[in-house]
């Protein structure tokens, strides 16, 4: 196995292994790190974020967007195409009700298609990252396409549960974190 796939295996058990009690203080942790990185940089009001796939265990975001919701920040999600491989965004409000596509991942249901939003911040969703920002995930390529689509300055910020590897080789199309949230604080990359 090369070493993306060797990571990938590593990081998808260390994460099914994680206990429910553990994993819920780490996922407590992570919202509260993200609560303070928001209130550090008020300027940021447009918020994406991916929604957990639960039975890949992983971060559960939803207290995320609840508590974005209620500073009165506007948050987004995409719809993956799974057939087209792309990603769609939409809107997510406080009554916004979700059903599961077939990969597990949360979907809002009668979600509208957002154009020409101003994003200044996506989460990304990832598997393990390194010390420089490179990150694997589930090796399809979603987030790399949708993240090679936005404006560069759009603040890229990885969650995670476990401490970046020092090195993970990167490919071309691979868009770098800014930082990444663990739940013990926050690593910034340059
Ligand atoms: N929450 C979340 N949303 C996301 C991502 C993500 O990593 N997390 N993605 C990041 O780019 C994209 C979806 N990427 C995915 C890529 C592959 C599989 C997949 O192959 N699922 C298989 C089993 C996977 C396994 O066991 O390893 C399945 O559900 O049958 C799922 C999602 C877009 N949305
Ligand atoms: N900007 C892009 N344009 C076209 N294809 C891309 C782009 N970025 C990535 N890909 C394709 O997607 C595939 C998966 O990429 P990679 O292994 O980096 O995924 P990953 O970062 O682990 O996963 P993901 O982005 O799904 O979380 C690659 O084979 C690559 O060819």
């Amino acid at each position: 196995m090369d070493e993306k796939s060797l990571l990938r295996k590593r990081y998808k058990e260390k994460r099914k292994a994680l206990g429910a009690k553990r994993k819920a203080d780490l996922d407590a942790s992570i919202m509260s790190q993200v609560m303070e990185y928001c209130r550090a940089h008020r300027r940021f009001q447009h918020f994406h974020i991916f929604l957990p796939i639960s039975k890949m265990s992983e971060i559960d975001t939803f207290p995320v967007v609840k508590a974005l919701l209620a500073e009165g920040k506007r948050v987004y999600t995409s719809v993956t195409d799974h057939v087209a491989g792309g990603m769609t965004t939409v809107e997510i409000f406080s009554d916004t009700q979700y059903i599961n596509d077939q990969w597990g991942i949360p979907v809002p249901i009668e979600a509208k298609k957002v154009d020409e939003i101003r994003i200044d911040v996506v989460f990304v969703p990832l598997l393990v990252c390194d010390l420089k920002g490179n990150r694997i995930g589930y090796g399809k390529g979603f987030y790399d396409r949708f993240l090679a689509g936005l404006s560069p300055e759009v603040f890229k910020v990885g969650l995670s549960y476990f401490v970046p590897e020092v090195s993970i080789s990167a490919e071309a199309h691979d868009i770098p974190l800014d930082i990444c949230i663990l739940p013990s604080g926050i690593i910034e990359f340059n």
